[in-house]
């Protein structure tokens, strides 16, 4: 029973990653995912959001216009710890639910924590061992305009939202480097698989 913290900042790579460990037969729970269906019409997240926000950052159908709390958030820290209050008790609490089905399931194979905000939130005590997916702030930022189709500005607003990629390095187990070829990142992955798999005490190596 292994629970792998992975982590990193925005578009350092984390889907990426988490998407080679699901091919391999890992059991994935993502904080992205999570944090979608906490906020599904009709759900407390929903309500609360509603309450906080206003109309205004729903849709005719009762759906999260998430771009529009998006621009709001990223521009606005009061609004930002507010969404973070209201919603990251509601994560934190699906996600340990499917933790817990994901070992009942797999107990020998590791379960992956796809969490971007895994160290601002000191959620490091919820896993055994913290994976950072790392590159350099520059690359950060390139990498992130071009996914997003954003600018400079907006991508360097939600970047600063999070704590410094380098500063979290500090609190990783360790490092996967992304800055390379798909290819390097995915090396580095097949021989961390491996270590994970020893200690989740699979006898599969
Ligand atoms: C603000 C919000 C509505 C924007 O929705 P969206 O445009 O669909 O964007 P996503 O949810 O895909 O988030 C994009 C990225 O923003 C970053 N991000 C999301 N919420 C963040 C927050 N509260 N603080 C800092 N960065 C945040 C993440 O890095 C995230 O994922 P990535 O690193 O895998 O790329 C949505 O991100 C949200 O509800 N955030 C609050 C919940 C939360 O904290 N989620 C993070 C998981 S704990
Ligand atoms: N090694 C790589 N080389 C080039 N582009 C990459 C590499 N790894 C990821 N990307 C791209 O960078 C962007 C961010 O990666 P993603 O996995 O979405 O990051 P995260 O989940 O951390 O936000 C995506 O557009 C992805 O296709």
């Amino acid at each position: 029973m292994l629970k792998v913290g992975l982590t990193g900042g925005i578009a350092t790579g984390k889907s990426t990653v988490s998407e080679w460990f699901r091919q391999k037969g890992a059991k994935i729970v993502d904080a992205d995912q999570v944090a979608r269906q906490v906020v599904e019409p009709g759900t407390e997240g929903s309500r609360q959001i509603r309450d906080r926000f206003g109309d205004r950052v729903f849709r005719a159908t009762g759906e999260l216009d998430r771009k529009a709390l998006r621009e709001w958030v990223f521009r606005d820290a009061t609004a930002l710890k507010d969404l973070n209050q209201l919603l990251h008790p509601l994560i934190i609490r699906q996600m340990q639910a499917e933790v817990q089905e994901a070992l009942e399931e797999s107990p020998d194979l590791p379960v992956i924590l796809d969490v971007p905000l895994l160290i601002e939130e000191r959620l490091t005590d919820l896993v055994d061992t913290v994976v950072l997916v790392y590159i350099p702030a520059e690359l950060q930022l390139k990498r992130l305009m071009e996914r997003e189709g954003i600018s400079e500005e907006e991508a360097g607003r939600m970047i600063q939202a999070q704590m410094p990629i380098e500063e979290k390095k500090k609190f990783a187990d360790v490092l996967i480097d992304n800055s390379g070829t798909r290819a390097d990142t995915e090396g580095q992955v097949d021989v961390l698989w491996e270590t994970l798999l020893s200690k989740s005490g699979s006898n599969r190596l």
